[in-house]
């Protein structure tokens, strides 16, 4: 029995890795009390893409939608984290890999794919999802997908094929999460990304409460 809420955030310390050709994840003291000011501040400077953060669909479609038109609601409520194995290389997730689950999900499943809950470096092995993995979830029923990996698409991909039948089929994406520890199971989710307004995405605090705590909300 995990102790709620349990955060699946990834930790964004001083140099967290960022997708390679994005900006370092940098934080910097600003405003100091021991050098006499009256409070502590500091500056943070980061991708919309680093650690935990949800893709705006206008991140891989220039006619989708900007993360302040995707409804809130999608991050909230009920989820099921799904411990899965890719095979191939790159690693990638088929339909095949959901064998032995119900064929009605929650509205949103989690991939726990075993990334470690601290990433030293930036993953350069993780688990894809293949277009027909991404049409079976939405064909039981599933709207949001989260994943632990940073990306649902191979690290050198271009076409980016998950992502598109994400598309396709209206399902939203939340990458980067941490899931190590984390029994697979019934739970809602709780995920509020910062309201970057316009954006392509957002870094994003992510938690699991347990199953039912946030019924009387929509979905
Ligand atoms: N930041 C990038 C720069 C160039 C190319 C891809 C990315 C990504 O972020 C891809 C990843 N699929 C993502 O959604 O986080
Ligand atoms: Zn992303
Ligand atoms: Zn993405």
């Amino acid at each position: 029995m995990p102790s709620f809420p349990v955060d699946i955030s990834r930790q964004l310390t001083p140099g967290h890795p960022t997708w390679p050709g994005d900006p370092d994840f940098r934080v910097e003291p600003q405003a100091r009390i021991a050098r006499g000011d009256s409070v502590n501040t500091g500056e943070i400077r980061t991708s919309t893409h680093t650690g935990t953060h949800v893709d705006a669909p206008w991140h891989y479609d220039d006619a989708g939608r900007r993360l302040h038109e995707v409804p809130l609601g999608t991050y909230i409520g009920r989820c099921r984290v799904v411990s899965v194995q890719g095979s191939g290389e790159p690693l990638t997730l088929e339909p095949g890999a959901l064998a032995g689950l119900p064929d009605t999900l929650p509205p949103r499943v989690l991939l726990n794919t075993g990334q470690p809950a601290h990433w030293e470096e930036f993953p350069t092995r993780f688990t894809a999802l293949s277009p027909a993995f991404v049409r079976e979830l939405a064909r039981r029923g599933v709207q949001l997908i989260g994943t632990d990996g940073p990306s649902v698409d191979p690290l050198t991909s271009k076409t980016l094929d998950g992502h598109h039948a994400c598309r396709e089929t209206g399902l939203l994406i939340l990458e980067g999460l941490n899931l190590s520890g984390v029994p697979d199971g019934e739970y809602d989710l709780m995920c509020l990304p910062l309201p970057l307004a316009e954006m392509d995405g957002a870094p994003a605090r992510a938690v699991l409460l347990p199953a039912g705590t946030l019924d009387g909300l929509n979905g």
